[in-house]
């Protein structure tokens, strides 16, 4: 397995971060939540055989020390104008090495290895995307080396990717998919199982998960 993928990923300021999902776990978790989410996505990326370096793009201290922890490199949140341009400059920054990239939602805490390895080997050759569990919105985008992101992700945005051509990728990756935006989004993680951090938040406020290994 070679590995040539950068992998980006951006984190909002956790305060500020996941406001939709506010009420799934008591006020004073909700960081906590929202920090163990991204630490379960960053440690499924950096355990995926096909990617070879994690940048996150955050201006939040907390989470840039968690996922440099893991083994992830931090760049500022810049020109901090929203999400598609925070991608845009993660994956600028890294556009240099020359390998293929893939920009994600932090918000995958059921997110296991090879469901990534398998959807960026269906993204090659192109740019393609993965659209989330209820079809509309876009976990995912990749592309080749060289190659101009041109990241549209918002509300709607499965359909915008596939408008402006992006490929979009099949495949049974239901952790890869499984992004928590609402309480209920969280319900069905508890059954699909997370990565440790989030397991251990869940199982700590006595709610019943299965917890999956990075590995
Ligand atoms: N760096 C950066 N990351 C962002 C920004 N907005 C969203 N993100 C991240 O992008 C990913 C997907 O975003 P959303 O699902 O919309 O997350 P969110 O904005 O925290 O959630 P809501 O407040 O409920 O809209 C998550 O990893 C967020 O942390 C931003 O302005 N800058
Ligand atoms: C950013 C997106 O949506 P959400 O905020 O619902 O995860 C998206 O799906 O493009």
């Amino acid at each position: 397995m070679v590995r040539d993928w950068t992998a980006v990923m951006p984190v909002k300021r956790l305060g500020a971060a996941k406001s939709r999902l506010r009420g799934a776990v008591p006020a004073a978790r909700h960081r906590d939540l929202a920090l163990a989410m991204v630490r379960d996505t960053a440690s499924a990326v950096l355990a995926t055989p096909a990617v070879a370096e994690l940048l996150v793009v955050t201006d939040d201290p907390v989470a840039g020390a968690a996922v440099t922890a893991l083994g992830a490199r931090v760049v500022p949140d810049r020109p901090g104008a929203g999400l598609n341009e925070a991608m845009r400059h993660g994956a600028d920054e890294v556009a240099g090495l020359g390998r293929h990239r893939v920009v994600l939602a932090g918000d995958l805490p059921a997110l296991r290895p090879g469901q990534l390895d398998a959807a960026l080997a269906a993204a090659r050759p192109g740019r393609g995307f993965v659209a989330d569990a209820a079809g509309t919105g876009t976990v995912l985008l990749a592309v080749g080396p060289g190659e101009p992101l041109d990241p549209r992700f918002g509300l709607g945005s499965a359909v915008a990717h596939a408008a402006s051509g992006a490929r979009p990728l099949d495949g049974d990756w239901p952790g890869l998919r499984q992004d928590v935006d609402t309480p209920a989004d969280l319900v069905t993680v508890l059954a699909l199982g997370a990565g440790r951090h989030t397991c251990e938040l869940l199982r700590d406020l006595g709610l019943e998960v299965a917890c999956v290994s990075a590995a």
